[in-house]
C-alpha cells in the first residue's frame, strides 16, 4: 500500500496530494481535526480486515494484509463522526507473521504517542485474527496508562459481500474514543462484543462470532454503535503490568503440544535450538507423558529453564495441585487460566525482565485458584 501516513520513525509521508489536514506534535497525521471530537490513533498490522480477493464470496484463500490504514479508514466515513483519527502502519501481514519485535514496537509507540499525549483518547490496533489474542495480551500487559487500546480484526476480507471489517473498525474506534472504556486494560472488540484482551481467545477458525472469553464472559457490547458496559472498570485477577520502555528483545519461548506417545525429543530439541522458556499445551489440566514429565524436571533443574504447564483443551485452568509440584525437586509452573499462547507471551515478558524460576512461578500462580 502507498499509504503510510506516518512511518514509525516519525517521518511524514511525502505524498504531494496529501489527504491530511493536521499534523500533531508527535508527527501523527489526521484526515480531519474537529475540536469537538476525541482523537484516536489506529495502528495497522494487516490481517483479513485489510485483505482482498477477486471473488466477493471468498472467505478463504484470499490475500491478507493488502489495504493500508488510510484505505481502511476511508472505507468507513462514519468513523469521522466519532473521532479524529491518525494512522500508523506498523506492518501489513497475515497475523501468523506478526512478531514480538512488532509487539515491542507497538507498545513503545502507544506508550509514547497515546499515553504520552493528553489530547489522545485511545488507540486501535487492526490485526489478523489468527494470533490476535497474543498481541492483545502483550499490549494489555505493557500499556497501562488507563487509556483504552482496542484490538480489532475481521473474518471476511474487505472485498467480501457483507464484510465484517468496516463495522468492526467503527465499533473499535468508538470504544477507543469513549471515556467509559478507561481503566479496563486492552480490549478486543469484535462482532458487537467487548471482551477483555487478557482473556479473549479465538474460538472458531472460520465464523464471524469468534472472539470470546468463554468462562469470563463479555465486558460489554455495542448496539447501534453505542457501547454499553455490563460492569464498572475491572482488572483481571492475575494480571501483571510490565514496563517495557527499556526492553529491546523478547527471549524465545516455544510451545509444545502434548499427545499420546509423546517422547521427550521435542523438549530437548527446543532447548538445543535456543528456547529460553517452554510452554506445554498439556492434556487435560496440564498433563504430559511420564517421560516428558521426567525430562521437564531434568531441564528445569539442570538448565534453570522455566517450563509452564498449560492446557490443550479449549477452556479451563491448570491449578498448581495438578502438575506434580510436591513430588518433584524442580520448580514447576502451572498456567492457571492462561492458555498456551497467552502463557507464552507472559513467560517471554518475565524472561525479558530476567525473573528467576520462583518469581516466574509466583506470577503464574496469580492466575490459578490455589
Ligand atoms: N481472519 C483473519 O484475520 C485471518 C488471517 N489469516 C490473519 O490472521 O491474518
Amino acid at each position: 500500500s502507498p499509504f503510510l501516513p506516518r512511518d514509525v520513525s516519525g517521518t511524514n509521508s511525502t505524498n504531494t496530494t496529501s489527504p491530511f489536514v493536521y499534523t500533531n506534535s508527535f508527527g501523527l497525521n489526521f484526515t480531519q481535526m474537529n475540536a469537538s471530537l476525541p482523537n484516536v490513533t489506529i495502528f495497522a498490522t494487516g490481517g483479513t480486515i485489510a485483505g482482498t480477493d477477486s471473488s466477493s464470496v471468498a472467505t478463504s484463500g484470499y490475500a491478507a494484509g493488502q489495504l493500508g490504514v488510510l484505505e481502511l479508514v476511508n472505507a468507513v466515513p462514519q468513523i469521522l463522526d466519532v473521532a479524529n483519527v491518525a494512522g500508523v502502519q506498523i506492518a501489513n501481514v497475515g497475523s501468523e507473521d506478526v512478531t514480538s519485535a512488532m509487539h515491542l514496537q507497538m507498545a513503545h509507540e502507544i506508550n509514547k504517542v497515546v499515553c504520552g499525549d493528553p489530547t489522545m483518547s485511545g488507540a486501535v490496533i487492526t490485526h489478523g485474527t489468527d494470533t490476535l489474542e497474543e498481541t492483545s495480551f502483550f499490549i494489555d500487559a505493557t500499556v497501562n496508562c488507563g487509556k483504552p487500546v482496542v484490538v480489532v480484526g475481521a473474518m471476511r476480507p474487505a472485498t467480501a459481500v457483507s464484510a465484517d471489517g468496516p463495522f468492526n473498525l467503527l465499533e473499535a474506534v468508538t470504544v477507543a474514543a469513549s471515556p467509559l472504556s478507561r481503566n479496563r486494560g486492552a480490549l478486543v472488540v469484535f462482532n458487537d462484543r467487548i471482551v477483555s484482551a487478557y482473556y479473549a481467545t479465538k474460538i472458531n477458525a472460520n465464523t464471524l462470532d469468534t472472539f470470546k472469553a468463554p468462562e469470563m464472559g463479555n465486558l460489554g457490547e455495542l448496539i447501534s454503535d453505542i457501547p454499553y458496559y455490563f460492569y464498572p472498570p475491572v482488572t483481571p485477577t492475575g494480571k501483571t503490568a510490565f514496563d517495557v520502555s527499556n526492553v529491546e528483545e523478547i527471549p524465545r519461548v516455544d510451545i509444545l503440544f502434548s499427545y499420546q506417545d509423546m517422547s521427550n525429543d521435542t523438549l530437548f530439541s527446543a532447548i538445543k535450538h535456543g528456547a529460553k522458556g517452554i510452554v506445554y499445551a498439556g492434556a487435560g489440566a496440564g498433563g504430559v507423558s511420564s517421560n516428558v514429565d521426567s525430562a521437564i524436571n531434568f531441564v528445569v533443574n539442570k538448565h534453570k529453564i522455566p517450563v509452564v504447564n498449560s492446557f490443550r483443551s479449549a477452556n479451563g485452568e491448570v491449578p498448581d495441585s495438578d502438575i506434580g509440584n510436591s513430588s518433584s525437586q524442580a520448580i514447576r509452573i502451572p498456567s492457571g487460566y492462561l492458555n498456551p499462547q497467552k502463557s507464552r507471551i507472559l513467560l517471554g515478558l518475565l524472561l525479558a525482565e530476567k525473573k528467576n524460576l520462583t518469581e516466574i512461578r509466583d506470577v503464574f500462580l496469580g492466575s490459578t485458584d490455589d
